[in-house]
């Protein structure tokens, strides 16, 4: 699904980016070392707890506002620590952020957003890793809603998000009636210092 003047988003799939025994090694590791908790987001104008568990994770400096809260971020845990020289490598940024999501079963999912706050830039590259139970991830275009992709998202498989992905097509994580294994997303992100 490669770019034809915003025809599809720019997004790349690497199945296989990492293999079945490191994503499995890593997936353990998360869910031993996160300090997984419940994000209240803004739904229809009140505060719901979101269906998942998440942690935002970064460096110093690099809070972040999503959904309307405010969030300070998580110091990286050593097993992404280790990770991240080769994100970077694979996304061509200095990743300084993550937005690590735990989807407990197939009732936790995320809803339409795009990745497109203000502190990450116009164009950003998001780095988008998954582990544990396969899920569907939609992308529906903006402007024009009947133009839909999905995208089946692997243990072990990295998608790049980049170019106008953000600006021209929202995502999703739906949920299912499936019986699906628990799964970790970590969403790697670059925050530019902020000007004021
Ligand atoms: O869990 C996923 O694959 C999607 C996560 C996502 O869209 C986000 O963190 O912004
Ligand atoms: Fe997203």
């Amino acid at each position: 699904m490669n770019n034809s003047a915003g025809a599809i988003p720019e997004a790349t799939l690497f199945p296989d980016w990492l293999q079945a025994d490191e994503a499995d090694a890593l997936l353990a590791a998360l869910l031993a070392q996160v300090p997984w908790e419940v994000h209240r987001i803004r739904m229809f104008g009140r505060w719901v707890d979101s269906p998942r568990l998440s942690c935002w994770i970064g460096d110093p400096g690099t809070g972040y506002v999503y959904s309307g809260a405010r969030f300070e971020p998580r110091p990286w845990p050593p097993a992404l620590q280790a990770l991240r020289a080769r994100i970077d490598a694979a996304a061509g940024v200095a990743m300084n952020s993550v937005l690590a999501n735990l989807y407990r079963d197939g009732r936790d999912a995320m809803g339409w957003h795009s990745d497109d706050e203000p502190e990450l830039g116009p164009r950003p590259v998001i780095a988008s890793l998954s582990l544990g139970g396969t899920r569907r991830f939609v992308f529906k275009h903006r402007r024009e809603p009947a133009r839909k992709f999905e995208r089946l998202l692997e243990h072990g498989s990295l998608l790049l998000m980049t170019g106008d992905t953000q600006a021209d097509w929202k995502h999703a994580l739906p949920r299912t009636a499936r019986p699906v294994p628990a799964r970790v997303n970590l969403t790697f992100r670059r925050i530019l210092p902020r000007t004021r």
